[in-house]
């Protein structure tokens, strides 16, 4: 009897794997080349490692083929690209702009915010958000940043001539800098606890994520929120809302204490002071006239919070390492501020800051080989030619940034570090899908702009008064698969007093 039932078993787990993994889909998928798929559940296994693992895996594909490749994950097919051709017929139109069914791990922390939202209503918010970061309204953003890279550079006074992990520091640094000017809300004692909290807490949601996409068996969401880490992602995104909830609290308070409207433009107050902010008050005017409610202005501000402040850091932090490893570069960069602001210890403007222009090669370069946003996924549409290879509609591709910035036939030895190669005559001939460290085409970085100023202004600062020293060195940096691209241990940087300020 019990040979019988095992009989029935293996006889339907063989209907199962053939309709599965031999359906038309799969078929076409399968002739983009890929690792080798196992019986019924396909590439399942060689992706639930650790994040370590997971990061070292994808290098290894990427090496092993041609700017392309497939896995299978039963139900799920997965393009992989990482070549410009490809990259620029996903993202280039609104076609295949919608994000792939990993977003929705997303949707307990941002809802249908910027980031994750689709069709209309994605269309919609963009129309409202995009005049935040107009250049009049930067422009007022820039006297924020200043402030905050000044009293960055007094913090780091308190740390002098020793190693110091600058990751707690800069993401500090940006998490106050996006609070005072989009949100128009400077942390105060206890705001500034809660937002230590909300850091802490997004590293572990982070972890939570990652641990996710990588188990086939929490994709369910009644089996992921059952699940101990679904419980633990609840308890951390409790700490997240109840930050954002509590910056949205003080400006509305704010707002109706001044009675600040949207009439005054630019010109609204903030702590008394002459200040423009942008972007809640804006949500806060969509909502008075309806345009939105109070659940559309909590996902927009988590959104913007999240990626307005984790990404600048990221990239500010790799940065930082490989300056204090490039004394040459530091001098370079030294030398343009010197140009620029003479012996005065003048404050920055925003038209300082596009004076600096080999500053901002230095950033694109460790945009590149440091990605914060090191992989975008979308969902394919409709049927399309991927390097020839047709991909079917349903497909989920992954666009792995980090991997296309690392291609040697895009940028000559590409793992060194060469500004020069951003310089405008450099540029020319490039494949304008070859460098996207904020993705490209309708569904781009809305922050760009903000996110270079941001780092200009406070790189400026810290060089200004600082020489950095090597502590940690890029060889000893092992990245880990997470939402933004992470170092596995601390990011050790010293800092010395210029005796020759700029
Ligand atoms: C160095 C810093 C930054 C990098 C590398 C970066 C990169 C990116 C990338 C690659 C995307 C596309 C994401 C996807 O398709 O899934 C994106 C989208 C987005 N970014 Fe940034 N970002 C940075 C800073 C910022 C800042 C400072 C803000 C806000 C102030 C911001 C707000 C957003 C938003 C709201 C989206 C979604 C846009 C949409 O779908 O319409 N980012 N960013």
């Amino acid at each position: 009897m019990i040979i019988i039932y095992l009989l029935i078993i293996l006889v339907t787990v063989c209907i199962l794997h053939f309709f599965f993994n031999h359906n038309e889909a799969a078929r076409i998928l399968k002739k983009i080349p890929g690792p080798k798929d196992v019986f019924l559940v396909g590439n399942a296994g060689d992706i639930n490692v650790d994040p370590v693992a997971l990061f070292k895996l994808r290098n290894k594909y990427a090496k092993e083929f041609n700017g392309i490749y497939r896995i299978w994950i039963y139900p799920l097919g997965i393009v992989n690209i990482y070549n410009p051709e490809d990259i620029e017929i996903v993202t280039s139109t609104n076609k295949h702009s919608d994000k792939s069914i990993i977003y929705k791990f997303l949707k307990p922390w941002l809802n249908d915010g910027l980031l994750v939202s689709k069709g209309t209503k994605w269309h919609e918010r963009r129309k409202i958000l995009t005049p935040t970061f107009h250049f009049n309204i930067l422009r007022q953003f820039c006297t924020i940043m200043e402030e905050n890279s000044s009293r960055l550079v007094n913090k780091l006074d308190t740390v002098l001539g020793q190693p110091v992990d600058v990751t707690p520091i800069i993401s500090e640094y940006t998490l106050s800098t996006i609070c005072e000017t989009a949100m128009g809300t400077q942390l105060n004692r206890e705001t500034t606890e809660c937002g230590k909290s909300y850091k802490e807490a997004i590293y572990a949601v982070g972890d939570v994520l990652v641990n996710r996409f990588t188990n086939l068996r929490y994709y369910s969401d009644t089996y992921f929120n059952l699940s101990s880490l679904g419980r633990k992602q609840k308890k951390h995104l409790k700490t997240v809302h109840y930050f954002t909830k509590k910056v949205i609290e003080e400006r509305k308070k704010l707002v109706t204490e001044t009675n600040i409207t949207e009439t005054e433009d630019e010109s609204v107050y903030m702590f008394k002071k002459k200040r423009r902010t942008a972007m809640l008050d804006l949500l806060i005017a969509a909502q008075k006239d309806g345009l939105i409610d109070q659940a559309g202005v909590q996902e927009e501000v988590d959104t913007f919070m999240f990626e307005g402040h984790d990404t600048t850091a990221v990239g500010l932090i790799f940065f930082l390492m490989i300056l204090a490893n490039r004394k040459d570069i530091q001098d370079k960069i030294v030398a343009e501020l010197k140009e620029i602001f003479g012996d005065s210890q003048k404050n920055i403007t925003i038209e300082d800051l596009s004076k600096m222009r080999y500053l901002e090669c230095c950033i694109k370069e460790s945009l590149r080989l440091y990605p914060p946003v090191h992989f975008i996924s979308r969902n394919i549409s409709e049927t399309v030619k991927l390097s020839n290879y047709t991909v079917p509609a349903g497909t989920i591709c992954h666009i792995h940034i980090y991997d296309l910035h690392r291609q040697e036939n895009l940028f000559e030895n590409p793992l060194e570090f060469i500004p020069e190669r951003f310089l405008p005559e450099k540029c020319i001939g490039r494949h304008p899908y070859a460098y996207i460290p904020f993705s490209a085409g309708p569904r781009n970085c809305i922050g760009q702009r903000f996110a270079i100023y941001e780092m200009k202004s406070s790189v400026a600062a810290i060089l200004r008064n600082y020489k950095l020293m090597p502590v940690t060195r890029p060889e000893d940096i092992e990245f880990v698969s997470d939402i933004v691209l992470r170092s596995n241990g601390p990011v050790y940087v010293q800092f010395e007093k210029r005796v020759d300020s700029v």
